[in-house]
Parts: C-alpha cells; sequence; structure tokens
C-alpha cells in the first residue's frame, strides 16, 4: 500500500481522494480512471449529517439525537469535534446505544426537557415538509423528542426527497399501535376512506411482529394514490382507538439536509 497526504490531497494506491473540509464545505470525491465515481449511499448520509452538526452544533447544546442509519454520522461528527458540555437526548434505544458508545453525555426529557434541536433522519420529505419517519419503528420518541425541540433538523441521503409523499418510501405509514387493538385498528383503516393498505410488521430473525422499544406493534399503511390532506390525515389516524403514534410529521420541521451523489450537500429551507 502506498500512501501520500498533505492537507487537502490523500492518495492511496492507485486512487486520489480529495479531502476538503471546512464549516461551509465538505466534499469527499474518488477519482479513479480519470472519471468522478458516484458516492454511495451511506457518504450521502454521512455528507449530510456532518454538515448539519457543523451548522448546529455547538459547546453546550442541548441536541435530541434521531434513529436510524443517517444518525450514526451525526453522532459520530459530534465526537470527532470534540464540543464541550453537549448534552444528547435519544429518540430509541440504537440511538442511547450510540451516545452511550461515543462517549457522550446521555440525557432524557426529564431532565432536560427543553432542547436546543433534535437532528434526525425521515424516511421521505415532501415539497411542504411533511414528512414520513418511523422506517425504524422509532417514531413516537422520535416526535417526542422533536416537540421538545426548538428545531428539528432533518439528515438524509437524497433519494428521501421527494415533491409528493409515497413517490419515493412505497412501505406505507408506519403506525404504532397498542397489540391489543392491532386488529380493530387495521380493520378501521381498511375499511375507512383513507385508502389504505394496512400490513402488521414482522420482526426478521425472531418469530412474530416487530415490538417496538415502548412494547407496541407497527403497522405500515401503504398506500396507492398520492395522500391528500396530509394534516387531516395524521389527525384521522390518531384517533382511532389504540393507535398510540403515526409516522407523519406534519410542520415539525422547516430545514433539511440532503447529501448527494457528487458529494455535495443539498440544503432546504422554508
Ligand atoms: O424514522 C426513523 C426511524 O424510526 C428514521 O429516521 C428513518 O427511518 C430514516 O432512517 P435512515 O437514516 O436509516 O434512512
Amino acid at each position: 500500500m502506498l500512501a501520500f497526504k498533505n492537507k487537502n490531497i490523500l492518495f492511496l494506491n492507485s486512487k486520489l481522494i480529495l479531502l476538503q473540509h471546512n464549516f461551509k464545505r465538505f466534499i469527499i470525491r474518488n477519482y479513479t480512471n480519470n472519471s468522478y465515481s458516484r458516492m454511495s449511499l451511506d457518504n450521502c448520509k454521512k455528507v449530510a449529517a456532518y454538515k448539519a452538526v457543523d451548522d448546529f452544533v455547538r459547546d453546550g447544546s442541548k441536541v435530541g439525537i434521531g434513529s436510524g442509519s443517517t444518525i450514526k454520522y451525526a453522532v459520530d461528527r459530534i465526537k470527532e469535534l470534540g464540543l464541550k458540555n453537549v448534552i444528547c437526548v435519544p429518540t430509541s434505544f440504537q440511538s442511547t446505544q450510540l451516545i452511550v458508545e461515543a462517549g457522550l453525555e446521555l440525557s432524557d426529557l426529564s431532565r432536560t426537557p427543553e432542547l436546543d434541536i433534535t437532528i434526525d433522519g425521515a424516511d421521505e420529505v415532501d415539497k411542504d415538509f411533511n414528512l414520513i419517519k418511523g422506517g425504524g419503528g422509532c417514531q413516537l420518541q422520535e416526535k417526542i423528542v422533536a416537540y421538545s425541540s426548538k428545531k428539528l433538523i432533518i439528515v438524509a441521503d437524497y433519494t428521501k426527497e421527494s415533491t409528493e409523499l409515497g413517490e419515493n418510501w412505497k412501505k406505507g405509514i408506519p403506525i404504532e399501535v397498542v397489540p391489543m387493538a392491532y386488529v380493530p385498528v387495521m380493520k378501521k383503516l381498511e375499511s375507512s376512506s383513507f385508502g389504505l393498505s394496512p400490513k402488521l410488521r414482522m420482526a426478521v430473525n425472531k418469530a412474530g411482529p416487530v415490538v417496538t422499544d415502548n412494547g407496541n406493534f407497527i403497522i405500515d399503511a401503504q398506500f396507492s394514490k398520492p395522500l391528500s390532506n396530509i394534516p387531516q390525515l395524521a389527525i384521522d389516524i390518531k384517533m382511532i382507538p389504540g393507535v398510540v403514534e403515526t409516522g407523519l410529521f406534519v410542520n415539525m420541521t422547516k430545514t433539511a439536509y440532503f447529501g448527494q451523489t457528487d458529494g455535495t450537500c443539498k440544503l432546504k429551507s422554508i
């Protein structure tokens, strides 16, 4: 292996990797055979998470830490920056683990009920900043923590940006339900005018349904036509007895970072 490095350039065998990194820009490009190869989806997530942390997390920040694969990079970046007195409130067992493993200060909403920001991923973000969340089954705690924050900042790869919900995310709206209510809730969703096809989310490598961090089940409610009046739909679903929370996040964020395949980050804000 042959390696050579200066401030902005790293040569590794036949590959030239350009590293340029400051508050405003973060670019990693992989140059092989005279052409730029497109970044992996994971790198797109990393670019978005790093940029959001650089822009919003400071010494003493109280930060809600979302869940999913993108948020791992935000935790990595908070650790890497070596910021002082950052307090982190998790949104799931997974994010608790990330915070603890990174050696960051772990808190909860009882001790830290008011947060400066929450950084979290999303399964889809539409043109009006309506979100579908809960692909990882954590939407209940994610919504509570986001609601306790002055700002919710979404970090995602470019595939999560869409015009209408359902354009890219085909798995439906994740709905957390009390276990004893899952059959009547599914029947209600099916028979109502919502146009939803509900399915109980089943576990992988374990028999039976997925059980959330709160001991509940998840129903994924698929829809075949574009959702109309999303704010009303979110209320109507939530009103069904047995529904604990939906993965529809309405009016909760105004800022989203989308990592792009060329290594740049697209900031969308209203
Ligand atoms: O809502 C979530 C978990 O409940 C996640 O934020 C969402 O599924 C996005 O995950 P990823 O960062 O892995 O794409």
